[in-house]
């Protein structure tokens, strides 16, 4: 385990069974929909690649990239597209593919923007769910797992652009960011 983490939360064999899982669940609601799956960068990137290998239907794959947390652990709240979809999403069925809702500020903005740009619908599948974080409303349609209200990293999520990388998710030692 690296050195910075405290406890691992979600162990590596336990992602792929919620990979395999949520992959079942979306290839059965999608299938024959053309569905447009929109990955928000930085960190979907792990998960939106393992997820979408296990969806055995006709489906699009675009990113957008979308920021509020600018590296650090508390949300500013303001959420800055840096790179925008390249396909239009008029009429087309849309799952917007997270690593985590927290506050549900990231992903209220998202969805709410891509319903008025005309998407026909708009859902989210998120690998993790901190709803004890919630500032805003906001309820996914798809939650590979709940986690308790701490700071987590690994498995595209990040602390300062780093821990990215892990292969499992963990909860990072609090003397790490209070230094
Ligand atoms: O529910 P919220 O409080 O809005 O938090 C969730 C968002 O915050 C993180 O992104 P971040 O802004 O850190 O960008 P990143 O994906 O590049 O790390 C995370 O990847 C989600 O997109
Ligand atoms: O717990 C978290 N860890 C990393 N990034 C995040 N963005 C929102 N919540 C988190
Ligand atoms: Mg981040």
């Amino acid at each position: 385990m690296h050195q910075d983490i405290l406890e691992v939360l979600v162990s590596e064999s336990q992602i792929k069974e919620i990979t395999e899982k949520l992959g079942k669940q979306l290839t059965h609601d999608y299938a024959g929909k053309n569905a447009l799956f929109v990955g928000l960068l930085n960190g979907c990137v792990p998960f939106m690649s393992e997820l979408v290998l296990k969806i055995d239907t006709h489906i699009e794959i675009q990113f957008m990239a979308v920021s509020s947390y600018h590296g650090g652990i508390k949300s500013s709240g303001d959420v800055k597209i840096k790179y925008d979809l390249n396909s239009p999403v008029q009429d087309r069925d849309v799952v917007i593919v997270e690593d985590i809702v927290d506050t549900g500020a990231t992903l209220k903005t998202v969805t709410e923007l891509l319903k008025y740009r005309g998407a026909k619908s708009v859902k989210v599948v998120t690998l993790l769910d901190k709803p004890s974080g919630r500032k805003v409303d906001f309820i996914p349609d798809y939650i590979g797992v709940t986690i308790p209200k701490k700071f987590v990293v690994g498995y595209g999520l990040d602390y300062n652009e780093y821990y990215r990388n892990l292969p499992y998710i963990g909860v990072l030692k609090p003397e790490v960011y209070t230094k």
